[in-house]
């Protein structure tokens, strides 16, 4: 069935450590506001549902909140199978979140769904004096990272990262995944997250053959925001 006619529609999880702004980005979309103040980190798994009007169409996105602590991980590895798309964050003020990104990347390639969406954000733009990781480098690690392509599993990974020749998905092969900077406080680039992925499920699920089709990075790129944009 296709994930637009279930009861719990597209089932969007959010993944990345601890600490980067899952929870804030989901809040942000999901009520328009942001959770300033003490940190309460994510026990196991948390979801809040949320419709989208994508293009004339209603669409429900179930939206799944992991917890990015190392001892959760047994739990949302059971969610992955599950999921239509994947937002994974590191926070633009912690190296350690950004260094993280490969082992993510891993776990997302053993446990996911071959298909997945799957889209990188920098959050914490709005902290532009703790910023340490530059928008150079998340663009970077998102181009290398096509090793999620198609129904192909091959290595991903910034060394002696190659595509393989035959790929459903051309644009990974050829643009990596799709990336962005966003701001929970802000909420820079926090809609346009979710709306790029439910336009690209929809697309998936039921673009007829006379329709345009909707190019995922082409739409971030063009809809995308700066960090210097819409300062708090
Ligand atoms: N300046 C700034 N702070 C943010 C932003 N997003 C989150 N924070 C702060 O970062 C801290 C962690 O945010 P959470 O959303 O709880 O982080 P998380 O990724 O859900 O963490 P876990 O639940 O432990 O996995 C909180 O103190 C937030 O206020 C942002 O865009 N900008």
């Amino acid at each position: 069935m296709l994930p637009f006619q279930t009861k719990h529609g597209v089932q969007v999880m959010l993944v990345g450590d601890s600490g980067v702004g899952k929870t804030c980005l989901l809040v942000r979309f999901k009520d328009g506001a942001f959770l300033a103040g003490t940190f309460i980190s994510t026990v196991g798994i948390d979801f809040r549902n949320k419709v989208l009007d994508v293009d004339g169409m209603k669409v429900k996105l179930q939206i799944w909140d992991t917890a990015g602590q190392e001892r959760f991980r047994s739990v949302t590895h059971a969610y992955y199978r599950d999921a239509h798309a994947l937002l994974l964050l590191y926070d633009v003020t912690n190296k350690a979140s950004f260094d993280s990104i490969q082992a993510w990347l891993t776990e997302i390639q053993e446990y996911a769904q071959h298909d997945v969406v799957l889209m990188l954000l920098g959050n914490k733009v709005d902290s532009a004096q703790e910023r340490v990781v530059k928008r150079e480098d998340g663009e970077k690690l998102a181009k290398v990272s096509c090793g999620w392509v198609g129904s192909q599993r091959v290595p991903l990974g910034l060394q002696g990262l190659s595509c393989p020749h035959q790929v459903a998905n051309r644009c990974l092969q050829e643009y990596g995944l799709p990336f962005m900077e966003t701001s929970a406080k802000t909420g820079l680039n926090v809609d346009l997250a979710f709306m790029a992925i439910a336009k690209e499920l929809k697309q998936r699920c039921m673009k007829a053959p006379s329709e345009p089709s909707f190019q995922l990075h082409d739409y971030v790129k063009r809809e995308g925001r700066g960090a210097s944009c819409c300062k708090p």
